[in-house]
């Protein structure tokens, strides 16, 4: 478990995190979303200690990270797949890692393969693309079989194979009772992946909940009803307590209610329909509607 206390992060007169507190379970992959400079890499450099909090802190299962005994084999984090050494090889880089955090050798073939780079190991790291980049990245993190994951933006680099590959990975480390916290600019990924969500803006919590409550909260969903008889629908519909709204081409809204009430109601009150269709909101949706005001802000200032 991750438990972010009223984390703060100042650089000069930019506030980067300012009072986030939030806590991140095991069993479940959290997303951590929030528009481009919101403090999203900070707050996950804050709980591997790779940034100083102005004030507050981050706690991995109770414990500060510089109060870890065996930091890597708690906490495993990509954070930025290009820092690493580069001229070592592939298997270099993993067994000095190992080396220095009393991590069994074998354990490098393990990730190795887990990752599928073991055809590569040889190989020198700065001679990887992005995505061999990424994949050795997440090969480090797993090393030493931590119970809590950070990801800051693993699909980047990946190709379509790659994005499935780490998409089973993340919910296969959360099934195994393992902590996964994934940051992503990409919403489809993330509505596909996380069953959780954080969101920031400029520094501070927007949201904390599930996707599906995140997306009913934040963006509209509706039942599209086409018919040659709309004023007959729209009354039908009113007299039972359903919210109606006009759409384009003619279409009525029905919003708060279910695809079975409309069309149990139209076949009661005998009205012609030519479609009935929930319109779901996209993740994407409900986060520009929640960030549109962080954004502006932004944009307002020149930042
Ligand atoms: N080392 C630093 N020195 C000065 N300002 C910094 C530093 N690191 C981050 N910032 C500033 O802090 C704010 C938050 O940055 P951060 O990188 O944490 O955001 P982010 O949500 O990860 O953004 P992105 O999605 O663009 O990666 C930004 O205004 C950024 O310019």
């Amino acid at each position: 478990m991750i438990e972010v206390k009223q984390l703060s992060k100042r650089y000069g007169a930019t506030v980067a995190v300012d009072g986030l507190s939030f806590t991140v379970e095991p069993g479940r992959v959290t997303g951590f979303l929030g528009p481009n400079g919101a403090g999203k890499s900070t707050t996950m450099r804050a709980m591997v200690g790779l940034d100083r909090p102005t004030s507050g802190e981050v706690l991995i299962d109770g414990k500060r990270y510089d109060q870890l005994a065996h930091p890597l084999r708690q906490v495993g984090a990509l954070l930025d797949a290009r820092s690493l050494n580069g001229g070592r090889t592939v298997r270099g880089h993993l067994q000095g890692l190992a080396l220095s955090n009393r991590i069994p050798a074998a354990r490098v073939h393990e990730v190795l393969d887990i990752v599928g780079l073991a055809g590569v190991a040889g190989k020198r790291a700065k001679g990887l693309s992005l995505g061999m980049s990424q994949r050795l990245g997440v090969a480090a993190a797993l090393l030493g079989d931590p119970q809590v994951l950070l990801l800051d933006e693993p699909v980047n680099g990946l190709d379509p194979e790659g994005i499935l590959w780490i998409r089973g990975l993340m919910k296969r480390l959360a099934a195994d009772g393992r902590t996964v916290f994934v940051s992503s600019h990409l919403m489809s990924e993330m509505a596909l992946t996380a069953d959780h969500l954080i969101v920031i803006g400029q520094g501070r919590l927007l949201a904390d909940s599930s996707v599906s409550e995140f997306i009913d909260r934040n963006a509209r969903s509706f039942i599209l009803i086409r018919t040659p008889e709309p004023e007959k629908m729209r009354s039908t519909l009113t007299t039972a307590g359903i919210r109606v709204e006009q759409g384009g081409d003619g279409a009525l809204e029905a919003v708060g209610t279910t695809l079975e009430a409309v069309g149990a109601l139209a076949a009661q009150h005998q009205v012609t329909v030519y479609e009935i269709s929930p319109q779901v909101a996209s993740l994407e949706e409900a986060f520009m509607q929640l960030t549109a005001n962080a954004v502006e802000y932004r944009a307002q200032q020149g930042v």
